[in-house]
């Protein structure tokens, strides 16, 4: 009988939960819950949350954790015969809590990538706005530059990924993850979840964090079989 593993990736922007997120999706199975696509898939879809959120994404700020929690939890009640990642939530000390109410996390994996790294990483992100895939002109370009590999469709940067903009924003991340942190340091639910990384290089952090969750998902289906048999 296998349990269900359910996981949290939380770190600034730029350091790599996106890339982190695909790797852990494709070698152990679970399901990549992007809040930031779900954003877009609801701006899209021009739901009541979507059309809120995308007054406050347009003046780069964050979306209200009420409207937030609105548009993810439902999401989150569908899955629940899956394993799931999520990246991108929670946020705010709000949304933690509400993760926490909602359901029980076997791991919450906390990127620290120091901020000249962010600062070089952003400034070469280009991004396939309508599927949300990530490309960086040094580390994975696309085939052709300029073009999402799948749709041969124009890649864009961000406004919020250039320089200036940046360093307001990691400030403003620093701010509001602190909290989160702590949440999850001492909230006794949580206790014992949190693993923090700290590299400047992708694929330094992903041997040990490939190693961990295959040690907590074996962990948790053999309490799962003991569980069965007693
Ligand atoms: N948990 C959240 N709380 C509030 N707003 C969110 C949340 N997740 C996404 N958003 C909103 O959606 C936008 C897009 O999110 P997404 O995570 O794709 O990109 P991002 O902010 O550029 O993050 P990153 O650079 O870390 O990938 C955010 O800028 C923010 O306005
Ligand atoms: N040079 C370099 N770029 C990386 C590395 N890991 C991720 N990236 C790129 O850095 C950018 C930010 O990564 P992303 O996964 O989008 O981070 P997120 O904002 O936390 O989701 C993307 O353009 C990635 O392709 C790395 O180890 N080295």
């Amino acid at each position: 009988m296998s349990k269900l593993f359910r996981a949290v990736i939380m770190g600034p922007p730029g350091s790599g939960k996106g890339t982190i997120s695909e790797r852990i999706a494709h070698s152990f199975g679970l399901k990549h819950l992007s809040s930031g696509d779900f954003v877009r898939e609801n701006i899209a879809a021009k739901t009541e949350a979507g059309v809120l959120a995308k007054t406050y994404i347009k003046k780069g700020l964050l979306v209200p954790d009420h409207v937030m929690t609105r548009l993810l939890l439902p999401r989150l009640e569908e899955m629940t015969k899956y394993s799931w990642l999520l990246d991108g939530f929670p946020r705010t000390l709000a949304q933690a809590e509400a993760l926490n109410s909602a359901c029980d996390l076997d791991v919450a994996i906390n990127l620290n990538i120091p901020l000249e790294t962010l600062k070089e990483r952003l400034q070469h992100r280009w991004i396939h706005p309508p599927s949300g895939r990530v490309y960086n002109m040094c580390f994975n370009p696309p085939h052709v530059q300029g073009k999402d590999d799948i749709t041969g469709e124009p890649l864009i940067q961000q406004e919020d990924d250039r320089p200036e903009a940046l360093v307001a924003r990691l400030r403003h991340y620093k701010d509001v993850a602190k909290p989160v942190i702590d949440f999850y340091k001492m909230t006794e639910k949580a206790k014992g979840i949190l693993y923090t990384f700290s590299d400047t290089e992708t694929d330094r952090i992903w041997p040990n964090i490939s190693t961990l969750l295959s040690t907590k998902i074996s962990t948790i289906q053999s309490d799962a079989r003991c569980a069965s048999t007693h």
